[in-house]
């Protein structure tokens, strides 16, 4: 048996008042990156875990549609059936890995209801369902864990729910999502084509079963939904987070971007303002300054501040089957060293207390203030630079650089506009305006820009 093989050599199985604790049963459902992934480590790295738990960690049981060439299933028991898995009287954790919401909520809950801890990845299944998943969770008085589901293999959620567990978290900014930086990397450094990039990043196991989730932006709002819960202490709220994706971000937009020394990165933010929480997830032009903004690839990093410490920055790989299953056992062995503790000695589930959660306002992106980036193609004529500007001062929009293209055989040049800190309604009322002058060409496109400080 697997079982076996993974235990430590020199066998130290700790005692707990007289008593020889006994090996740590896991079933995994999914076998696919973060499966196998998962069950490589468990395997590789067993003898340092049970030295690290005080006892081994057995994979008992795996349920997969199908066998998977990337990691040895010599014996194991597997099951065609995840729901075997859930069932399996033997099993202390159920590794939940197979992704979706529908599959994926049903076997948590029959996992939960059978008393079984579980560890997952999957942010969609945490932001769309977590709140009744925690609260059946508390009821049976088991774990779920899910620092997988945030920014892959970076300790995120631990960092925020207990190394900044004294602070009021002020805002918090990331790259969470691998195969979008990835993309946005690829093409801007290499000049590539998109789907040429997004391919590859399927290929290597970064992206979602649904690449439009990486793309559009829904994944990463999966994450900071997860997030902004955990660092402002308020419910879930998956639909109130304002999403945009990388798939109208031209590379003209990332060479003007670039010229005015700043990055275009995928950004989720959380921040809190008197008014209320903004939560949202769009391309922002941060400044090459930022550390963020030289964060490139496959790899993520989370800006956090808080009151006490100031601005911290975690960063790593946000994808793929080693990273992602470096966070999923470091989960099972937060789990199993606490199989002994009394319930009420764990961390909460989104990191404040069960019924101390706050009911603050989520802003609607109308109330939201940041810079912009505007590109425009106008008529290359007198006074047209003139009216722009009158619109945006009416607005109360200052300009902070503008860059004027000479004309170069048509008769558009593209006119590319920086501009202060405003609120979103301004500048909406803005580009309305600006979009009725005869003089400008089509639609104007808006990218957001970010002073984190
Ligand atoms: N790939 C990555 O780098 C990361 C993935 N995640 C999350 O981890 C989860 C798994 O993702 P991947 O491993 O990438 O996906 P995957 O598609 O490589 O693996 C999922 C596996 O589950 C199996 N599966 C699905 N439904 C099943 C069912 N009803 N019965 C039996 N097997 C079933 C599939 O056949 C597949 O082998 C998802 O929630 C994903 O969002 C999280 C962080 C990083
Ligand atoms: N598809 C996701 C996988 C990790 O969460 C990503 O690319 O970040
Ligand atoms: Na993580």
């Amino acid at each position: 048996m697997l079982g076996s093989s993974i235990q430590c050599r020199h066998s130290i199985n700790r005692q707990v008042w007289g008593t020889v604790l006994k090996p740590v049963k896991v079933g995994i459902c999914g076998l696919g990156t973060v499966g196998s992934g998962s069950v490589n480590i468990l395997l590789n790295n067993a003898e340092e875990i049970t030295r690290r738990v005080g006892r081994s960690i057995v994979v008992e049981q795996v349920g997969a549609r199908r066998d998977n060439p990337e990691c040895d299933l010599t014996g194991i028991n597997i099951t065609r059936d995840i729901f075997d898995v859930v069932n399996n009287p033997e099993i202390d954790i159920v590794l939940e890995l197979i992704g979706g919401t529908s599959i994926a909520k049903e076997l948590v809950l029959t996992a939960i209801e059978n008393g079984k801890h579980v560890v997952t990845a999957n942010k969609a299944l945490i932001a769309e369902h977590g709140n009744e998943i925690f609260a059946r969770a508390e009821e049976k008085g088991v774990m779920v864990a899910f620092e997988a589901a945030v920014a892959g293999g970076i300790p995120i959620i631990k960092s925020i729910r207990e190394g900044l567990s004294a602070n009021k978290i002020e805002w918090l900014a990331g790259i969470i999502n691998g195969t979008g930086n990835f993309i946005m990397t690829e093409m801007s450094e290499k000049g590539r084509d998109f789907s040429d990039v997004l391919a590859e990043a399927q290929e290597l196991g970064y992206a979602e079963a649904d690449p439009t989730f990486d793309v559009e932006g829904i994944d990463a709002a999966h994450k900071l939904t997860i997030l902004a819960s955990i660092a402002f202490g308020i419910p879930l709220q998956f639909e109130k987070t304002y999403t945009e994706g990388i798939s109208q971000i031209t590379s003209e937009d990332v060479s003007f971007a670039h010229e005015l020394g700043y990055a275009i990165k995928h950004l989720g933010i959380a921040r809190r303002t008197q008014n209320g929480i903004e939560l949202r997830v769009h391309p922002t032009l941060i400044s090459y300054k930022q550390l963020l903004a030289n964060v490139n690839g496959v790899m993520n990093a989370v800006m956090v501040k808080g009151d006490a410490v100031g601005p911290t920055l975690t960063y790593g790989a946000g994808a793929g089957a080693l990273p992602t299953g470096s966070s999923v056992i470091a989960d099972v062995v937060d789990v199993a060293r606490t199989l002994t503790a009394d319930p009420t000695n764990r961390v909460p589930h989104l990191a404040f207390q069960e019924g101390s959660l706050a009911t603050t306002t989520i802003l609607p992106v109308e109330e939201i203030e940041s810079g912009f980036f505007l590109n425009m193609r106008i008529q290359d004529r007198a006074g047209v630079l003139a009216n722009i500007t009158q619109i945006l001062s009416e607005n109360g929009i200052s300009i902070e650089s503008v860059i004027q293209r000479e004309r170069n055989g048509g008769d558009l040049v593209p006119l590319v506009v920086m501009t202060h800190t405003v609120k979103e309604q301004n500048m909406n009322a803005a580009i309305t305006a600006i979009e009725e002058l005869p003089d400008v060409a089509g639609k104007i496109q808006r990218i957001r820009v970010e002073h984190l400080a």
